[in-house]
């Protein structure tokens, strides 16, 4: 494939956050995207589920602008931010130096002061990555996402190394923040039933495309003992090829 940069730089005006169109990203000569075609509207929450291996980080990557090996045409707002499974501290800045890393200018405390106050860090401002729990570095890491104020917020898996208790509570903190600053985002995640929970849409990746996708239009806030949820359930899993799910929890996810 011949390669050429893009940068995924211009600005999305109007009704839609992201347009991707005829998107490929190959290794080896390998597309592991192909040809994707993507529109996530301004303000809306969409899961991205799929197999292991499909390429939703890769497509991630891309959005975020970390990837620009690609051809096709990327259009996303200049605002955006994201956070993935691990925190990604630097463990030699303390919290607050964190949250301010990478951003222009000079800014001060207060504004990584505020940020973290959002996700309920305020305390922690001071400390040191090291000493943080993995719920407190995640809430951290989306402290340094939300400082950027972004308009499309870019989340891998971020709940997926955090045991059970912590991930409702970082799940509730994300729908929160969400319907707060009102910002498109795309959250990748195994977890059909965390997109079921938080998601306006659901889109299945396969074959380096979104092969799959549906509207997710329950009221809120959702049970999972709600039929119209177990019917999306049903069809996501069938969708991503799992056996239809046994009562326990956790056993939702794509192999
Ligand atoms: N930098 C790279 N060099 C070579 N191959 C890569 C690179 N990054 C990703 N790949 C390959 O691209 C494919 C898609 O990877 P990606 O991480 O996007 O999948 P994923 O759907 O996010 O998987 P998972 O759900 O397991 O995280 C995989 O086969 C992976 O090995």
């Amino acid at each position: 494939m011949a390669t050429h940069l893009q940068g995924p730089v211009t600005p999305v005006n109007g009704a839609d956050a992201v347009r991707v169109t005829g998107l490929t990203r190959a290794f080896g000569g390998q597309p592991v995207i192909d040809h994707l075609d993507l529109t996530l509207r301004a303000g809306e929450f969409t899961a991205l589920l799929g197999r292991s291996g499909c390429g939703k980080s890769t497509l991630l990557r891309v959005l975020a602008g970390l990837d620009r090996d690609i051809e096709g045409s990327v259009l996303v707002p200049k605002r955006r931010a994201v956070a993935f499974q691990s925190p990604r501290l630097m463990p030699w800045k303390r919290v607050w130096r964190n949250v301010l890393l990478g951003l222009d200018g000079k800014p001060d405390r207060a504004v990584a002061e505020e940020a973290l106050a959002e996700v309920g860090l305020a305390h922690r401002s001071g400390a040191w990555p090291k000493t943080l729990s993995g719920g407190e570095a995640q809430r951290a890491s989306l402290a340094r996402a939300l400082v950027r104020e972004p308009d499309l917020l870019l989340l891998d898996e971020p709940f997926g190394a955090l045991d059970a208790l912590t991930r409702i509570k970082a799940q509730q903190l994300v729908a929160e923040l969400w319907q707060r600053r009102g910002c498109a985002v795309l959250l990748v995640t195994h977890d059909v039933e965390e997109a079921l929970l938080l998601a306006d849409r659901a889109l299945v990746m396969r074959d380096g495309v979104i092969a799959y996708e549906t509207p997710i239009a329950l009221d809120r806030p959702r049970s999972v003992g709600d039929p119209a949820f177990a019917a999306l359930r049903t069809r996501l899993l069938t969708e991503l090829g799992v056996d239809e799910p046994a009562a326990t929890p956790g056993t939702n996810r794509a192999a």
